[in-house]
């Protein structure tokens, strides 16, 4: 399964520097436009929205933002919110999000998403889907026809029967023949296996990586699909959620908007 680090980075394109650069300006524009003084703000997870939280935190140290509330997605995410002093709260006091600003592994032109690469999957979801807005920012590496062959798709697990659990996935009609499980190994926030003992989330689960040769047909069926196996926390498979897709590329800044 060499085809999952297949896709061109962004970095064999333009230089390391514009990357982060990429990122960051991404990060920024939808914190400029899509926060206003008095919302509740999810923050995603990775090293794109790494840079939304950044802003989130000075733009209220400098006083252009006021009275916000964040929900972080992740534990590294909730201690850098901390770091900047950003108000932090959680989905049981507060249901209703008004934006939330997140990374994504990969994009459809449905703008279905892959996420999860960082481990977060399943607090990104259960916090992004009670936003009324769900902003997406991304470097153009991340565009694809189809979900699947270029990055696997994870599927967050109880360790209990994990491997029993994992067969379940894949017999299922969507997956039977079509993918590969393979449960994560090393760090939870790479999918690079850089370990030898599952990768453990910040909810104390496992992850399974689905890998696809080809590209997936019916992604809402196919997450409906893996979410009714007993066992199953969530998947990566973000199907009709995004508002808006901001797109980093080399001619500069995109947005793509849900029809
Ligand atoms: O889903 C995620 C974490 O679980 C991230 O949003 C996704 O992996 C993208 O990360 P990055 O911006 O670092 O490429």
């Amino acid at each position: 399964f060499t085809h999952i680090h297949s896709r061109p980075t962004f970095s064999t394109r333009i230089m390391a520097t514009s990357q982060e650069e990429l990122k960051k300006l991404v990060g920024y524009k939808a914190v400029d436009d899509y926060v206003k003084s008095g919302m509740v703000v999810g923050l995603g997870t990775g090293s794109t929205a790494y840079y939304a939280v950044e802003r989130v935190g000075e733009k209220l140290k400098s006083g252009e933002l006021k009275d916000i509330l964040a929900i972080p997605t992740s534990v590294r995410t909730k201690e850098q919110a901390e770091s900047l002093g950003i108000p932090l709260v959680t989905l049981d006091t507060h249901s209703k999000l008004d934006v939330a600003i997140d990374g994504a592994d990969e994009v459809d032109p449905e703008l279905n998403l892959t996420k999860g690469g960082g481990g977060a999957l399943f607090r990104e979801k259960i916090v992004e889907v009670c936003a009324d807005k769900f902003i997406v920012i991304v470097d153009e590496s991340k565009l694809c026809d189809g979900l699947g062959p270029g990055f696997p798709i994870p599927v967050e697990i109880v360790p209990f029967c994990h491997e029993h659990t994992m067969r379940m996935i894949g017999d299922l009609p969507s997956c039977k023949g079509k993918c590969k499980p393979v449960l994560r190994l090393g760090s939870a926030a790479n999918n690079k296996a850089d370990g030898d003992e599952p990768a453990v989330t910040d909810n104390g689960n496992y992850i399974v990586d689905l890998h696809f040769e080809e590209p997936i047909k019916d992604p809402m069926t196919m997450g409906k699909e893996i979410k009714n196996v007993v066992g199953v926390v969530e998947h990566g498979l973000f199907c009709g959620m995004s508002t808006a897709v901001i797109i980093a590329g080399s001619d500069g800044i995109s947005v793509k908007e849900a029809k």
